[in-house]
């Protein structure tokens, strides 16, 4: 025998009810059932309505109640033939018009006892257990209606009372013994000794089909609903969530109270002590599995992670009772819960730490200003004396409850829990977990409520890892970017079972932020004009408001604005890659700030790519210095704009075409000044010099320009490019010269000794500088260990493929700390 249990969303209309139909005869096939209903959809929120504005005097619940009497009147007219419609149609008009005169008397009272609020309520599935059981007959089913006032035994609080189990399963044994048939019982109400009429609270009818099933002895008891049955988390919140086969009953019984809302958290226990499984199953999608809850089967393999799932409470706030008078003084924790209990206010979650100074309590946001109010008047003796310093209560927190039976004597959960958590600058409130191990509450901001819930989820694999990127600039760099990460999202996914989900982009004039990741193959159309200032404040708001987990801000610009706002984003905790070299060769101060921001986030900031593009110098030149080694020097290439031309010049180009060609394969900066000057490669030395620890600035850097004199004045880019004609000869000149004593020209540098110093320079042909191609830079270390023969770096130093290889190299890195 099986108990269905159908939802109000299973049964809101007269299709969805034949639909049951189909669900309870191919069930008759092979067991007898007993069917248990919620109230039609709507109806339980329209009752409460016309009770509240009853309550208040407002005749208008006679509105509410017209909207009832359609709601059934309609489904009756859909559902049951002309020819059985009028039996159905009496009854319903007898019960419609005795629920009129209860709201008639409450109206007249201006009162509302819980009593008449349980009474009010009751109709709802009154109504629905009458017109389907009417269906079912009519459709040659021999169904019964069955009032659950006349088994199911409560205690008197009204609006959420207790079940007498043992009085309820005598009852309930005695009805079903000589009952044949489909009896339709009504769901959520019960009675309280006295025979008024109670409900089991919000949810309820789950609690009565499990009563049932387990005072029969059934074989499985079935809640049907919307879902497609226990979710991983709430899928509202977590895209990836998904539904689980299989949960015990300890998962279910601990992830309903924390919030999951597919199932009443009361109703696990009756059926776990009967051994009775209970199947979630999804009316709009019979075909699929559902989620089974019970002891798992012998041939079912446990999967091998140690959390289930995760649910959380909002509409919740942290009462927090602290002083150091309570330190060690038996009886205070015994009054504030007797006083809270004494007050019907339910309590939550409760953390105490050992020093006994305060105690945490979560209690319903509802309840929040009585309990301030009863336990400043129970503590007032305390309080006047100074024992309890204070009594708060904080708005705005999440319960996150994290939950698995295989969590229980596997250690390393918790650690890591509050180590993704940490990462993703979560700032843990307060902390339970009860001795069975199988549930971690904590309470976070409610702000990072579905950060929590997302970091956590993929952090213990219930789903695959995700990194947020947020790129400024759509240049260059960002371009090959943006291609290099569509062109490997299959096999990050497969081999790394990472998503890098592109979940902005900006640049001066338009701009996109897109929570679910913009298609990259045509981010181009996703990209929409900025009507918000431009600036790049507006687009870091954006992404601070979002508070995604795992946010990875991408600097593909070459904007000091950018660079000046890392220490903001390393303080919201997103994490940062950058290409643009204005904030690590910035002025001291930014420099400064940037570094403290760092050190006090948990977050990371990567910058490979500032110097020498995608080579590993700056990773190299850190390998060194942590395991030991002692620099003494560092010379070399590092300009790829420079280095190309001198390599170019020696084949016999012209200056200036060689120039252009650099800025059309995308090795310039933005402005080629910056690199003609010798501005980008100092920075880059500026960069070297303070990794090695000395205090340096821009000026510090001894460099010569190679923009002639004569085009140093203020002038846009296109017209420079347009003069640099002018120089052509002098160029033509020097490299001649040069090769006549075979000798070539280069720009290179050298730093020692904290001095940096990047001239033109007159090298013979066999310096392997002279022997360098393209773009190719190079830099020699040498160190304590390599004195002899120093570490040389060499490769290609510009250009947007290899610079966006080393930007996603940095990405990857940084999601391998996240994750
Ligand atoms: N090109 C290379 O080989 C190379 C190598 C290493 C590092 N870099 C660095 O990478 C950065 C980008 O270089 P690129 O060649 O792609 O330049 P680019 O001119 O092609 O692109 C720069 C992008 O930044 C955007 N931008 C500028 N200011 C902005 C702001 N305030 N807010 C938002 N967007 C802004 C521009 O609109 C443009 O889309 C530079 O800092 C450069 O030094 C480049
Ligand atoms: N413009 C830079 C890009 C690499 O940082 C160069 O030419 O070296
Ligand atoms: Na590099």
């Amino acid at each position: 025998m099986k108990v269905l249990k159908f939802g109000g969303t299973s049964i809101q209309d007269g299709d969805r009810i034949r639909n049951v139909l189909g669900i309870i005869r191919r069930t008759m096939q092979d067991t007898p059932v007993i069917v248990v209903v919620s109230a039609i959809r709507k109806v339980t929120d329209l009752l409460l309505e016309a009770a509240v504005m009853a309550s208040d005097g407002d005749v208008g619940y006679s509105k509410k109640l017209g909207e009832i009497e359609t709601l059934h009147r309609e489904l009756v007219e859909d559902l049951i033939e002309t020819a059985g419609r009028k039996d159905v149609e009496e009854y319903l008009q007898a019960e419609l018009s005795e629920l009129g005169d209860v709201l008639h008397g409450v109206c007249l009272l201006h009162e509302l006892s819980d009593k008449s609020s349980a009474l009010i309520m009751s109709f709802g599935e009154r109504f629905s257990a009458w017109i389907i059981s009417s269906f079912l007959r009519q459709e040659g089913i021999e169904a019964s209606y069955v009032d659950a006032r006349n088994m199911i035994v409560t205690d008197s609080n009204h609006c959420d009372a207790r079940v007498d189990m043992k009085a309820s399963r005598k009852l309930i044994r005695a009805w079903f013994k000589g009952a044949s048939g489909v009896p339709v019982v009504t769901g959520y109400i019960g009675a309280a000794p006295d025979g008024t009429a109670t409900t089991l609270g919000r949810g309820g009818s789950d609690y009565t089909a499990t009563i049932i099933g387990a005072s029969v002895g059934v074989d499985k008891i079935e809640i049907w609903t919307d879902v497609d049955g226990f979710f991983s988390a709430d899928p509202k919140r977590v895209r990836d969530a998904y539904a689980l086969p299989f949960i015990s009953y300890s998962e279910a019984m601990e992830l309903s109270h924390s919030g999951a809302k597919v199932l009443h958290p009361y109703s696990v226990h009756p059926a776990m002590k009967a051994g009775i499984p209970i199947s979630i199953r999804n009316s709009y999608n019979p075909d699929a599995e559902g989620t089974r809850i019970g002891m798992p089967e012998k041939s079912e393999t446990v999967p091998e992670r140690p959390v289930t799932g995760l649910s959380s409470i909002n509409n919740v706030v942290l009462l927090n009772l602290s002083g150091s008078g309570m330190v060690g003084v038996p009886g205070i924790a015994s009054r504030l819960f007797s006083c809270l209990a004494g007050h019907m206010i339910n309590i939550i979650f409760i953390s105490q730490a050992s020093s006994e100074q305060s105690i945490s309590l979560v209690i319903n946001l509802a309840q929040a200003e009585k309990a301030r109010r009863i336990l400043e008047e129970e503590f007032a003796v305390e309080i006047a004396a100074r024992q309890i310093e204070s009594l708060t209560l904080r708005r705005h927190i999440a319960i996150i409850a994290v939950v698995g039976n295989d969590m229980s004597g596997h250690p390393g959960v918790s650690a890591h829990l509050f180590e993704t958590l940490g990462k993703n600058g979560i700032n843990v409130i307060a902390v339970a977990q009860g001795a069975n191990e199988m549930n971690i509450s904590f309470v976070v901001d409610s702000r990072d409520e579905d950060k929590a819930l997302n970091c956590v989820h993929e952090s213990f694999l219930l789903s695959r890892r995700t990194v947020h990127v947020f790129i400024a600039g759509t240049g260059t760099i960002a371009k090959s970017l943006i291609g290099q990460l569509r062109d490997h999202t299959y096999t990050l996914r497969k081999e790394m079972e990472l998503d890098v989900v592109v979940s902005g982009m900006a640049n001066t004039r338009m701009m996109v932020v897109k929570d679910g990741g913009i298609d990259l193959r045509n981010w181009e159309k996703a990209l929409k004009p900025r009507e918000d200032g431009k600036t790049i404040k507006n687009y870091i708001e954006r992404i601070k408001a979002r508070n995604l987990h795992n946010s990875i801000f991408v600097d593909c610009t070459a904007s000091s604005d950018v660079a000046e706002s890392y220490p903001d984003l390393l303080a919201s905790n997103i994490s940062i890659v950058t290409a643009n070299k204005l904030g690590m060769a910035g002025s001291w101060a930014l420099y400064e700030t940037i570094r403290d921001a760092q050190h006090s986030s948990n977050a990371r900031f990567l910058y490979e790519t500032n110097v020498g593009a995608g080579l590993p110098i700056i990773n190299t030149l850190n390998d060194l210095r942590n395991s030991g080694d002692k620099i003494i020097k560092i010379e070399g290439v590092l300009s790829g704009t420079l280095s190309y031309i001198f390599n170019e010049l020696r084949k016999g180009e012209k200056f200036s075409d060689i120039v252009r060609q650099a800025k059309e394969a995308g090795y310039t900066e933005p402005d080629p000044r910056e690199d003609l000057s010798g501005a980008d490669f100092a920075r880059k030395f500026l960069i070297l010099g303070r990794e090695l620890g000395y205090r340096l600035d821009y000026e510090d850097i001894e460099c010569e320009s190679l923009v002639p004199e004569h085009l140093r004045t203020d002038m846009s880019v296109d017209t420079f490019m347009e003069k640099l004609r002018s120089a052509d000869a002098g160029y033509d000149e020097k490299i001649r010269k040069a090769a006549e004593n075979d000798m070539t020209i280069a720009y290179a540098g050298e730093i020692s000794e904290g001095k940096a110093r990047i001239s033109v320079k007159m090298l013979p042909l066999s310096n392997p500088v002279a022997g360098l191609n393209g773009t190719e830079n190079m830099v020699v270390f040498t160190t304590d260990r390599y004195l002899d023969t120093p570490l040389v770096v060499k490769g290609p130093g510009a250009g947007g493929e290899v610079t966006a290889g080393g930007v996603f190299a940095d990405i990857l890195r940084i999601a391998s700390y996240l994750i």
